[in-house]
């Protein structure tokens, strides 16, 4: 089958080429020039190795880079879908733009299929709307509907073919016709939603639900120090029990899923209040790990801490949403900091970012030996793989006070307490 996608980022392109590993021709299209240059090099920008390979792979063979749209038998849109903190709602700028550029390209029998992240009714009242102006009705002359991407970063390919798909039509002759379609590629279970609309809705539901299990475990590390309880040896007891399963505190929750999609909930319906209490408490963590690291050094002024990880989890290169850039921002304010150290610190205290999977250009990032040379703290704020090896004598060596700051309980404490270090977690 042809396959035109719409959208070359993180998940457009591991789509296209899941499509091609199984026999499929696929044609890419990129509205970024740059984006699409760098692919028809071959240079795919992607910094997990088994994508890396998996994507250079599909670009070998059928998976052809367009500076255009063209016509396919199934449309699949894959662009951004940002969260609009002003409006309050969705940006879906991006999903009417491929729509308008589908829309001149369908023919009779054609599928169209959104892949993006969007609130519940997208799919039926955004994106049909804007097709059925080709004068082919969607689910009448041409098939509609909506399978969301659930593959996770750090474990990508892996996901893409084993996850189970949801995949949901307008009607029923557009779900046979998607279901066609993912049923040729190697994935868990196909499971059929009703309809559009539930398989957007259940793509919220389990990002919501990790991020207020995270919420859960974050209330109780914050519960647990008011009673001088240790959180984690609490929550590893609780877990014993058969019908709990609680997940890890830690510095926040970043990316661009979990802290945007559960705001998606809130569109159309007032109901949302746990999922918005949830969203509250993960961006409040940030903060609360500030106030660990300005308690530990007794005041701010004329501090220099370092941040160790500045990708939003460990393994990956993603910044976006990132506890530990929030968390040197708190700490670089002058006003924050002065209201946050009791004796009034009023110097910028000054931060040194070191993250071994991140290659920003925009970010200046040190090496761990200059991130930690005489600095009064150390913050681990991303759970990478280099970071768990850090050998206490070598890191004391080289700050200036023993203290580390350790919100995802990465270091033994014993091992780094026996070292003379104040280890601070939450
Ligand atoms: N990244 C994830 O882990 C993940 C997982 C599941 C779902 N999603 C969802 O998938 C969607 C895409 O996310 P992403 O991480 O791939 O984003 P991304 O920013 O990595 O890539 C999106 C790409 O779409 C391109 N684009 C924008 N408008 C376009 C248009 N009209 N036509 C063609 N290309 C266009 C952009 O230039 C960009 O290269 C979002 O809705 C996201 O929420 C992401
Ligand atoms: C339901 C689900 O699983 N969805 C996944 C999620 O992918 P993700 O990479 O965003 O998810 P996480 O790995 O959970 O990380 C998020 C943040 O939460 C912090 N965290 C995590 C566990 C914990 O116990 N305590 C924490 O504090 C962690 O450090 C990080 O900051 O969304 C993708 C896009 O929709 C999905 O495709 C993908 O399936």
């Amino acid at each position: 089958m042809e396959i035109c996608v719409h959208g070359l980022g993180y998940i457009g392109l591991a789509t296209a080429s899941l499509f091609v590993h199984n026999g499929h021709k696929v044609i890419g299209y990129d509205t970024d020039d740059r984006v699409r240059r760098r692919l028809e090099r071959g240079e795919p920008e992607v910094t997990e190795e088994e994508l890396e390979t998996y994507v250079r792979d599909a670009l070998d063979g059928e998976l052809t880079i367009s500076s255009h749209p063209e016509a396919a038998d199934y449309q699949l849109i894959c662009v951004p879908t940002p969260y609009d903190r002003d409006a309050g709602r969705a940006d879906l700028q991006y999903v009417e733009a491929a729509a308008r550029n589908v829309r001149p390209l369908l023919r009779a029998d054609d599928v169209v299929v959104l892949e993006s992240t969007v609130p519940p009714g997208t799919t039926a009242t955004v994106l049909s709307p804007i097709l059925a102006e080709s004068g082919l009705e969607p689910g009448t002359d041409i098939g509609l509907g909506y399978v969301p991407e659930t593959m996770l970063p750090g474990n990508a390919v892996t996901e893409l073919q084993s996850n189970d798909r949801i995949l949901g039509g307008i009607d029923a002759d557009s779900t046979a016709a998607i279901e066609e379609l993912y049923g040729t590629v190697p994935t868990g279970d196909l499971r059929v939603a009703p309809d559009a609309t539930t398989a957007e809705f259940v793509k919220l539901v389990q990002n919501a639900f990790r991020d207020v299990n995270i919420a859960y475990a974050n209330t109780l590390a914050l519960t647990a120090r008011d009673y001088g309880v240790d959180v984690r040896e609490a929550i590893r007891l609780a877990n014993n029990h058969p019908r709990v399963d609680i997940l890890r505190p830690g510095p926040g929750v970043g990316g661009h899923c979990l802290p945007v999609d559960p705001l998606f909930f809130a569109e159309r319906s007032d109901e949302t209040q746990l999922v918005d209490a949830a969203r509250r408490v993960n961006d409040r963590m940030p903060g609360y790990v500030a106030d660990l690291v300005a308690e530990a050094l007794g005041t701010l002024e004329d501090k220099t801490v370092a941040i160790l990880g500045v990708a939003y989890k460990g393994n990956v290169d993603d910044t976006r949403n990132s506890p530990g850039l929030e968390i040197a921002r708190i700490l670089s304010d002058p006003e924050t900091a002065e209201l946050r150290v009791a004796d009034g610190g009023m110097g910028a205290t000054e931060i040194r970012l070191c993250d071994p999977h991140v290659t920003s250009p925009t970010l200046e990032l040190e090496s761990l030996a200059d991130a930690l040379d005489g600095a009064d703290a150390a913050v681990l704020t991303s759970a990478h793989d280099e970071f768990a090896d850090l050998d206490p004598r070598r890191v004391g060596s080289l700050l200036g006070e023993r203290v580390m700051v350790d919100p995802l309980a990465l270091m033994d404490a014993d091992s780094w307490e026996q070292h003379g270090f104040e280890l601070v977690g939450i």
